[in-house]
């Protein structure tokens, strides 16, 4: 660990505005786990905590402990008011050449004007937090920075205490003892609605030929009950060993976590290049390669599922013709091939023209006819009538932004929500004109198996 001197950030005159200031200061951690750092703070910073993997595994992030919290409760407003929150933020930080950029961390529902279920209640339209402590690994070197935030300028005593709790956090996660997560204990598993679930299946593709929209993804939930109370690094754990090719998050409110294990980029902004994915039409692995291969290749022929994939490019490749010039699509899609299913992918990328932020593109993405539908007016009132549950973050942007004004969102699908003995699994699907409700069943358990595997519930499908 490097740097053990009086804080360099404080006793400088940052621009504050309102008394406000914001510093931070990087510790060079070497090697060091992040999922070790993450359990380190299970005492003393339990439900204000976040993990993230990228999808190439060459950036993991940790949050401990807020230095901020930046909510918005207004269904319209509210990338406006998170990118108003955060940019006040960025304008009184004060950071020395070798530290790293803070982020924010953090997610949207999926739908702020859908009727709220208590079970997600501290998941606002929009929340994210500035971590008192983040760790990013960046190519296996870990780098942990403390980050504070005051109303008026910080005495250093108040940051040498901040930095001696991330000292100590750092060497609790060093000496660790590591041993391989256990599965939890499932005592019962219930499908949620399941008869409504396969009704409103059957009643959208009515609605789909009758011209009210032409598609639209219906979703459903699983409950699991565990003996025990459940501990979110071990879950996290379970999920990282298990789930290559995908995204690793989890963001924790109180006593609740969200996580998840998801294959589906929203949108990846660096160095003034912006990408993002189309994910839509899924089939299952075989159990050899060659009937994998078969299975893919029927995939990329199927009709019913090149057109709920068409859909998504369709949309991403207009909002990215508007944000973006040197814009690419390729002409057809290929094979994203995860551990329990392969899915038609589609890369997009362009150079975003001068003042798009992340924020933009999230806002105009969300949610891609991937989750919501098209046209997207018309698909989420019909969403909001034909589920029979409140979506919470499921399906929604999850992810971050730095300083600097790079960074990632994942579609938060593969996802369950955890509380203490008990976890809410989400899956849907893709509804078009000639979808079947019974395959459309099928395909959902094949994308509950990543969250069901590591909450240790029986896998189907
Ligand atoms: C809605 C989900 O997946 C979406 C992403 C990829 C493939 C999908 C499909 O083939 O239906 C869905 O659009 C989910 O995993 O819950
Ligand atoms: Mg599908």
């Amino acid at each position: 660990m490097k740097r053990n001197t009086t804080p360099h950030s404080t006793g400088q005159a940052g621009r504050a505005i309102g008394g406000l200031h914001f510093y931070t200061e990087t510790l060079d951690a070497g090697r060091l786990s992040p999922l070790a750092f993450f359990e380190a703070g299970s005492d003393e910073f339990s439900g204000r905590r976040f993990y993230w993997e990228n999808r190439d595994k060459t950036w993991k992030m940790v949050g401990i402990g807020h230095a901020a919290v930046l909510e918005s409760e207004a269904a319209d407003g509210r990338f406006a008011d998170v990118r108003a929150q955060w940019q006040r933020l960025c304008s009184v930080l004060v950071k020395e050449e070798g530290d790293l950029n803070p982020v924010l961390f953090g997610g949207f529902s999926f739908d702020p004007k859908n009727r709220p279920s208590s079970e997600w209640s501290g998941f606002s339209p929009a929340f994210f937090a500035v971590p008192q402590f983040q760790l990013i690994e960046k190519n296996g070197h870990t780098f942990v920075s403390i980050n504070m935030i005051t109303e008026g300028e910080a005495a250093a005593a108040d940051f040498e205490r901040l930095r001696s709790i991330g000292e100590s956090l750092i060497h609790e996660a060093q000496v660790m003892e590591r041993t391989p997560a256990q599965k939890p204990d499932v005592s019962r598993l219930e499908e949620l609605a399941k008869d409504d679930y396969m009704d409103a299946v059957g009643s959208v593709t009515g609605k789909i030929r009758a011209g009210e929209a032409e598609k639209v993804v219906i979703a459903r939930s699983v409950e699991l009950l565990f003996k025990d109370p459940v501990t979110p690094a071990a879950v996290l754990e379970n999920l990282s060993s298990e789930q290559q090719e995908s995204y690793l998050f989890g963001l924790e409110r109180d006593g609740k976590l969200f996580l998840g294990a998801t294959p589906e980029r929203l949108v990846d902004l660096h160095d003034g290049h912006a990408r993002t994915a189309c994910v839509a039409g899924s089939i299952g692995r075989g159990k050899s390669a060659a009937e994998d291969r078969r299975l893919g290749e029927a995939l990329l022929k199927d009709a019913k599922n090149r057109s709920e994939h068409q859909y998504v490019v369709s949309m991403i490749g207009d909002v990215f013709r508007e944000f973006c010039s040197d814009v690419k699509i390729p002409a057809g899609p290929r094979l994203l091939k995860v551990r329990d299913i392969q899915h038609l992918f589609t890369p997009v990328e362009g150079i975003p023209d001068n003042g798009k932020d992340i924020l933009d593109f999230v806002e105009a993405l969300h949610p891609t006819p991937a989750l919501g539908g098209t046209p997207r007016e018309e698909a989420l009132p019909i969403i909001r009538e034909s589920e029979c549950m409140d979506r919470g973050y499921y399906g929604a942007p999850i992810g971050w932004m730095d300083a600097a004004g790079n960074g990632e969102f994942a579609v938060a699908i593969r996802s369950a929500l955890l509380e203490e003995q008990k976890a809410r699994l989400f899956a849907g699907g893709g509804i078009v004109a000639d979808s079947v409700p019974e395959d459309e069943y099928v395909e959902t358990w094949v994308k509950l198996r990543p969250v069901m595997r590591a909450l240790g519930g029986k896998l189907h499908g």
